[in-house]
């Protein structure tokens, strides 16, 4: 809570374990104090020993950084108590409503479970958080999926307007159950120029390229691109505002790479192109055999510490690489891949598991 900022609600209450305490909800957080040291006169009890079973109650669920792994968030419990039924119900609605307008927060996620995931586990990692998305008011709907593509033929078939009533989709599997959203989602959206062909390569990188096998490639044979759908979006050549990176090492290795940053607003408009709108994000709940995204993203392999990161709507920047391969001068497939090259890791440790590209 900012220092300036008056606390929009303070009684005294008894919290279980502890005693009695001053709780106060601020603008932006709940906290309390012990009584004694908030400068009252009133006769010392044993507070700890008071009865609850007697008071009113209700449960606060929160969360704390673990002391062994920093990047861990544990759940936590905290039961207030007081002996008028009416200043818990208060309390209570006022907790939920100052939850309901933090605008950061996911409302409405799609939900996307791989049963065979890393060691099957898919299913049993979905249980261990759901209730956590339930408690926080987050409406989920679940798909569990049936085979692979499964999920890419769902979020690519999706109409704009039922994938525009989420603010984001979660993946609870691996990076490879991740990539495969991403590549649902941006494969249809994503209006980018596709990387330079070969040709264009060699005569941006002049001679002494060290790639000579694209020297072999006659410009003139180069056809579109065909998309996972068999469509052909066409080979378009880059131009100012290619979103693409100009380093001719990149596009050398037929990987390209584009960053996006949630809020800045000269990405907004790109965002919105290829998300259906601007709240969308993506999150990973790790349950695959490596994770590598989501150890890059939170610091920790942990399906409780993602779940609270989506639920509180932090959001992190990932590259999101283009891959694209040729075969006799066409180029012949594209692919999405979310990577953790170039993220600054302690910049990521800080902040959170929902991505956005
Ligand atoms: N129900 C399913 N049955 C079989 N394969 C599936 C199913 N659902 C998704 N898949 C496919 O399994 C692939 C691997 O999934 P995932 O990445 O979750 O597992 P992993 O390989 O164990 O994890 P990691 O990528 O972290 O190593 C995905 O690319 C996806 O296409």
């Amino acid at each position: 809570m900012e220092a300036h900022a008056p606390p929009s609600m303070s009684s005294t209450m008894f919290l279980q374990g502890s005693g009695e305490v001053v709780l106060t909800l601020g603008s932006d957080d709940l906290s309390w104090a012990p009584l004694a040291s908030v400068g009252t006169s009133h006769a010392k009890v044993d507070n700890c020993k008071l009865d609850m079973r007697k008071m009113y109650r209700f449960v606060v669920h929160g969360f704390q950084r673990s002391r062994g792994n920093k990047s861990t968030l544990a759940l936590v419990s905290y039961t207030f108590g007081h002996k008028h039924l009416q200043t818990c119900q208060t309390w209570f609605q006022q907790i939920n409503s100052h939850i309901c307008m933090e605008t950061d927060r996911p409302k409405n996620l799609w939900v996307f479970v791989h049963p065979l995931s890393g060691k099957g586990n898919g299913c049993k990692t979905w249980q261990t958080v759901a209730p956590i998305f339930s408690r926080a008011k987050v409406k989920t709907k679940v798909t569990v999926t049936e085979r692979a593509g499964h999920a890419y033929d769902l979020v690519a078939s999706t109409t704009e307007k039922e994938l525009s009533s989420f603010d984001g989709i979660v993946t609870v599997g691996g990076d490879g159950f991740f990539n495969e959203i991403l590549n649902g989602l941006l494969l249809s959206r994503h209006k980018a120029p596709y990387p330079l062909v070969p040709e264009e390569f060699m005569h941006s990188l002049g001679s002494n390229s060290g790639c000579e096998q694209f020297r072999l490639h006659d410009e003139s044979k180069i056809k579109p691109i065909h998309d996972l759908n068999g469509s052909s979006p066409g080979v378009s050549h880059k131009s100012e505002d290619d979103p693409l990176l100009s380093t001719s090492e990149s596009s050398v290795c037929g990987v390209s790479d584009f960053r996006k940053e949630a809020g800045a607003s000269n990405t907004d408009q790109d965002v919105a192109s290829f998300f259906p709108n601007e709240r969308f994000r993506l999150g990973i709940i790790p349950a695959g055999s490596t994770d590598a995204i989501v150890i890059s993203t939170t610091g920790a392999r942990d399906p409780v510490t993602s779940a609270l990161h989506i639920i509180l709507g932090k959001r992190v920047r990932v590259d999101i690489a283009q891959v694209v391969s040729w075969e006799g001068g066409t180029l012949s497939s594209m692919r999405y891949a979310a990577s953790f090259a170039g993220l600054n890791h302690s910049e990521a440790r800080l902040i959170y598991e929902a991505v956005e590209p």
